[in-house]
């Protein structure tokens, strides 16, 4: 089983480590474009080995794409992060183009694969990617929601003095500062609604920080995060290589569920081997609802700025 990664840097190098120590491909190939960058940072993951206790071969290459061939899974981080004070979606500009072409290279040698786009402004990055590549709409999926609900999750943590892991939340839009939607009237601890612990002001400040989460780390990190970005990436690559049945929120090409269509975002899904296999219909309300059209309506407009 092989698993590419296109982009060795922050997200892509910590994509690439969870995925050699989880065990989830006995070949992890790395691919950028500055020369002999991956095939150092593969070098560095495989001097890992022993040290971690897995078994995966780790491939780093500038360029050679036929080294990608025949991936079941391949993971886009290519492009620019954003530097505190930018939006996500300033970044269209740059990474259209470079994930347009790697999109068109990857398929070229693994048309079997399913493609997770993790590049930002990350649901016009997959809308792109789904329309560039010609694959089956459910083998491309943007990685966003379960970023961002992991990061909802540690906030509702916090403000619950509780372990995250007893915690329930999903973020459901647009991954921009302000497209994403944390389902707080969804949320939960030990099966109670979390709204019951907490003041709504409390929960309001919860909704607030985990929108901003990114922009939060890229102003303390002066470049974006990686570390969460590059394990919520491996849980999606995960979820398909294991052929997990799980459900998780990603971006997805629409086709009338949650009134939209022709866009990709972020969703419930169920993910495994095929990619995403369904949409799940969350019973929203009428402020949720009218909260997703929003966000809909502002990925849209961003996705008109593409040249397709
Ligand atoms: N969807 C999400 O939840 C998240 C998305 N991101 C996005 O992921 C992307 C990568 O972020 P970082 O890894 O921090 O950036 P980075 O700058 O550390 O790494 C990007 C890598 O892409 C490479 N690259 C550029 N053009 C390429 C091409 N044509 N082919 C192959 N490689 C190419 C660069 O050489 C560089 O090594 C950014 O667009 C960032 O905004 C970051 C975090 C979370
Ligand atoms: O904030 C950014 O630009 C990177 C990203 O998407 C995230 O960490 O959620």
């Amino acid at each position: 089983m092989k698993v590419t990664v296109v982009g060795a840097g922050n997200v892509g190098a910590s994509v690439a480590e969870y995925v050699a120590m989880k065990e989830l491909a006995d070949e992890v190939v790395i691919l950028d474009i500055k020369e002999g960058f991956a095939e150092g940072k593969a070098m560095d993951l495989n001097q890992c080995a022993t040290l971690n206790g897995f078994n995966a071969k780790v491939i780093g290459t500038t360029g050679d794409y036929s080294k990608t061939a025949g991936s079941a899974v391949v993971v886009i981080t290519s492009g620019i992060p954003r530097k505190p004070g930018m939006t996500r979606e300033e970044l269209i500009g740059t990474n259209a183009g470079i994930v347009k072409s790697v999109t068109e290279n990857l398929v070229k040698h693994s048309p079997d694969a399913v493609l997770v786009v993790i590049s930002n402004p990350m649901d016009t990055m997959t809308y792109l990617s789904a329309k560039t590549s010609g694959l089956a709409k459910n083998k491309v999926i943007g990685m966003g929601g379960t970023l961002d609900s992991a990061r909802f999750k540690y906030r509702l943590s916090e403000a619950l003095d509780c372990n995250p892991n007893d915690v329930k939340g999903m973020v459901i839009g647009g991954h921009g500062d302000t497209t994403m939607i944390p389902l707080t009237r969804l949320a939960s601890y030990n099966a109670t609604p979390a709204s019951s612990y907490i003041s709504a002001e409390r929960m309001e400040k919860v909704a607030a920080d985990t929108m901003v989460g990114g922009a939060t780390l890229t102003g303390l990190l002066g470049t974006s995060a990686w570390y969460a970005p590059g394990a919520a990436g491996a849980e999606v690559v995960e979820a398909i290589i294991r052929d997990k049945k799980i459900m998780m929120p990603c971006s997805v090409y629409l086709e009338g569920e949650y009134g939209q269509k022709d866009i990709c975002i972020g969703v419930p899904v169920i993910l495994g081997r095929n990619g995403w296999e369904k949409v799940i219909e969350l019973d929203l309300n009428e402020d949720e609802k009218a909260k997703f059209e929003a966000s809909a309506a502002a990925v849209r407009k961003m996705n008109d700025a593409l040249e397709l």
